[in-house]
């Protein structure tokens, strides 16, 4: 209910190309759709007086400990949607709790956003999302941008080998940041001029190669997102991956894949409990972040929401999402019976309209 009326709000305040920038997807937005239907496929089968009255709705995940189950997913340029962007975002994370992965293409710079974060909670946790660059001195300046900055993970996004094809930013001619606004991450870096939405680089040159030379300049944790196949996840893990994010970027790069969800149970198998996986697609209610759970997620990542709460209402906003989206699933817990994450298990999930 809060995320519709912030939603219709975040549309009427926002210039409709950038509405259009967030709302969107590749293609025929196909995927943009089924991510959302996909959780309507489910029912959750609750187990009854399992002595449920102290919950713990905590997760441990690499580097980080969340409040509740859900993280704030990586997403460009905040200062569309508000002009305190991503400071405002960190201290509404900050303060929920909430594990935030900030992106490289943030409107404000990874060092500003940690601190903001700090400042609203001293023990929050901040990742940092970043393409590979084929230059790997790049990749290395922004990893070294990420640890001067406090962050606690890296978070890989292999699933953009080129620019996703945004039919809306297409139609509207949308190539340009406003003025005044910019890729604060890329300011300095060679190749990497920060003033146009198409220089973050994106490379379909890229190999496990490039991951393993990243992994050699860093002792944090890294996670890869956008797996959709279990023989990658499988791969993550090997080459040393710390965790796995099942995503298909939000129905925002190949329009012809599964709804994120539909690839989860798959891939959670493959990596059989030995790196934590995440979900993001589509995720809107506490049902939802239960569902993912059940079907083998350690935690799940918002995206939209956040982006539509920061335009409508600032940091105040954002942290009603989150504070809704956490209570709301604590609550659907305790319908469930269960008194942690772990409670919530694959038996508890079946077809919905029918358990045959
Ligand atoms: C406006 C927008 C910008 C995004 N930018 C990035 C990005 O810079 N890096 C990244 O890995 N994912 C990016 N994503 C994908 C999100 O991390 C996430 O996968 C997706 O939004 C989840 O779907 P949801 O919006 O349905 O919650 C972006 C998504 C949106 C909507
Ligand atoms: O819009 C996106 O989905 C996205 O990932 C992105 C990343 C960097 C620059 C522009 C868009």
């Amino acid at each position: 209910m809060t995320l519709r009326a912030l939603h219709e709000t975040a549309r009427r305040a926002l210039d409709p190309v950038h509405y259009d920038y967030v709302a969107g997807g590749a293609g025929e937005e196909r995927v943009l759709a089924d991510n959302e239907r996909a959780f309507d496929r489910y029912a959750l089968l609750p187990r009854v007086l399992r002595g449920s009255a102290r919950r713990d709705t905590s997760v441990d995940l690499p580097g980080a400990r969340g409040a509740g189950p859900v993280v704030v997913a990586p997403t460009a340029f905040h200062r569309l949607m508000h002009p305190d962007g991503e400071r405002a975002t960190a201290r509404a994370a900050a303060a929920e709790g909430a594990v935030l992965v900030t992106g490289a293409a943030a409107t404000v710079a990874v060092g500003e956003v940690a601190a903001a974060a700090r400042e609203a909670a001293p023990g929050a946790a901040v990742w940092f999302q970043l393409y590979p660059h084929p230059r790997h001195e790049v990749t290395e300046a922004l990893v070294r941008r990420a640890e001067e900055a406090g962050c606690t993970a890296l978070v890989v996004t292999v699933d953009s080998p080129v620019f996703g094809r945004h039919t809306r930013d297409l139609r509207n001619g949308f190539t340009d940041l406003p003025p005044g606004c910019a890729a604060e991450n890329m300011r300095d870096l060679p190749g990497a001029p920060p003033g146009a939405l198409t220089d973050i680089p994106m490379s379909p040159a890229l190999s496990w190669r490039d991951f393993d030379a990243l992994l050699g300049t860093t002792s944090l944790p890294v996670l890869v997102k956008g797996v959709l196949h279990p023989a990658d996840a499988l791969l993550a893990v090997e080459h040393g991956a710390a965790g796995i994010v099942v995503s298909n970027h939000g129905g925002r790069q190949c329009d012809t894949v599964p709804a994120a969800l539909d690839c989860l149970p798959a891939v959670a198998e493959a990596v059989a409990g030995r790196v934590p996986v995440l979900l993001d697609g589509g995720v809107r209610r506490g049902g939802d972040v239960a569902v993912a759970l059940a079907l083998g997620a350690a935690a799940a990542g918002v995206g939209r929401p956040v982006l539509w709460a920061l335009a409508a209402e600032g940091e105040a906003g954002v942290r009603r999402v989150l504070a809704e989206l956490r209570d709301d699933y604590d609550h659907t817990l305790a319908l469930c019976g269960g008194a942690r994450n772990a409670d919530l298990t694959r038996d508890m999930v079946v077809p919905r309209g029918g358990t045959r």
